[in-house]
């Protein structure tokens, strides 16, 4: 059965949450327990005390046996029991306008903070922040009063009820300075005994519509703005919040503008990267090669003669060279232009290519003028690979229909000869294939 008549304690000096105002409970917990009270058919008995510390007290000894609005901590788990949160409130620090805006807990340092005795954010900053100088105070009035006068550096409470306080008392000098910790999350609390009741006052707190919630706040609420200037302590703390969370959008927007131009230039750096070092490829491949054929170019086999002296002289197998000329290469030029000129040369270069054996080297000598170095090759094989040659050439057509021509001058490496005084020789066999009517293969003699 449940009880008809509860005692009922408050913090008598806690407005708007709930104060003692000549012997009657006022606040937003009266017009909550109010309800709750209809709803349930009890009758209140109000226990009057003089302060928060007195009102736990009592609780404990059952000299009372519900209090309308408070948190749960693990202290008051020992000797309540809660019914659901039915009211949030931000905590705020305040402090004189002297001193800074402090973001959160954290920067609180060695300050110390006045709270009043028995209060929720007692223990929290006892178990949280061990470091913090507790300073405790019978009420929240008297907690304010020693931030006023000096005595403390800051006080840590709820924010409506700072706000009503500081209204209250003229305290001008004080200001909100920052976040005080988690937020409260307001309950009823019976004593152990009156336990079952929870179900039904938890049914009774859900059933109150969110307008009437809203018209329990706001009476109190207002009561207390007595002077509309001091309207700037509440503008403070919204103004506080918001700079913070600007400062935060900022902060975060600078840093991941930084983050793309970084990315970007890490781009761009990373693209100059690979364009020098294709550029280095490119400078390497060049020094060896031509650009418009892509063979070994005249310097290549000049290094390759310096670099293997002892294979040219001591070898045990002939060597053989040909240049390879391009009949009336300037009537190519003349009659389809430069660019197409250069196209022939460069199927040309295929042709030649397909011709090779292993071992040969093969190089753009200049101009329209080509070098194979044939290694392991007599005279014989010689003339007969330039006759190939030649066979392989008339009969390719190049771009546009193109049909050409060469003359082929041969030579052999002698025993003690250089490779310069071979070339000038196979020059000159060049030379009399031309004067002798073009497309045909001379070797020179020895
Ligand atoms: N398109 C193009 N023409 C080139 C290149 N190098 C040289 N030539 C041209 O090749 C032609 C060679 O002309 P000549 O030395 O008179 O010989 P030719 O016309 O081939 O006649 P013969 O060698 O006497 O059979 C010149 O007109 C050069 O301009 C090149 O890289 N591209």
């Amino acid at each position: 059965a449940q009880p008809r008549h509860i005692r009922v304690c408050v913090d008598p000096d806690w407005l708007p949450f709930e104060a003692l105002h000549e012997g009657r409970h006022i606040g937003i917990s009266s017009d909550y327990l109010r309800y709750v009270a209809d709803y349930l058919g009890f009758s209140i008995e109000l226990i009057p005390t003089s302060s928060w510390q007195d009102t736990l007290e009592l609780l404990k000894r059952g000299g009372c046996q519900l209090s309308p609005m408070l948190n749960k901590t693990r202290e008051r788990n020992a000797y309540l029991r809660f019914s659901d949160v039915y009211f949030r409130s931000p905590n705020v620090l305040v402090s004189t306008k002297e001193q800074p805006f402090l973001q959160s807990f954290e920067q609180i340092g060695d300050r110390s903070v006045a709270v009043p005795r028995g209060y929720r954010l007692q223990e929290y900053v006892k178990s949280y922040y061990p470091r913090v100088r507790l300073r405790l105070v019978s009420s929240e009035r008297e907690g304010l009063a020693a931030v006023a006068t000096g005595k403390a550096d800051l006080y840590v409470g709820a924010m409506f009820s700072v706000n009503a306080q500081i209204q209250d008392s003229g305290l001008s000098n004080l200001k909100i300075a920052g976040w005080g910790g988690p937020e409260d999350e307001l309950r009823m609390a019976v004593i152990p005994e009156l336990e079952p009741m929870l179900k039904d006052i938890n049914a009774a707190l859900a059933n109150i519509s969110d307008q009437q919630r809203l018209a329990f706040y706001q009476k109190w609420n207002n009561i207390q703005v007595i002077d509309e200037t001091d309207y700037d302590l509440l503008y403070w703390g919204l103004g506080l919040a918001f700079l913070s969370s600007l400062l935060l959008f900022m902060r975060n927007q600078i840093i991941s503008r930084y983050n793309s131009e970084l990315m970007l230039k890490n781009q761009q750096l990373e693209q100059m990267r690979e364009d020098l070092q294709a550029s280095n490829r490119e400078l390497a491949f060049l020094s060896w090669h031509d650009p418009l054929t892509r063979l070994y170019n005249r310097h290549y086999v000049n290094q390759w003669v310096d670099d293997n002296p002892a294979t040219l002289a001591g070898r045990h197998y002939p060597i053989c060279l040909m240049i390879i000329d391009v009949d009336f290469f300037k009537e190519i030029n003349d009659e389809h232009g430069h660019n197409t000129g250069d196209q022939v040369l460069v199927e040309l270069a295929s042709v030649l290519q397909s011709q090779l054996q292993q071992d040969d080297i093969l190089a753009r000598w200049g101009g329209e003028e080509f070098v194979i170095v044939c290694q392991r090759c007599s005279p014989e094989q010689g003339v007969t690979r330039a006759e190939a040659l030649l066979a392989a050439v008339t009969a390719k057509r190049f771009c546009k229909g193109i049909s050409l021509g060469c003359s082929v001058g041969l030579a052999v490496l002698r025993p003690d000869e250089s490779m310069l005084s071979c070339l000038e020789r196979a020059d000159k066999a060049l030379y009399q294939a031309k004067s002798e009517g073009r497309h045909r293969a001379i070797m020179a003699l020895d």
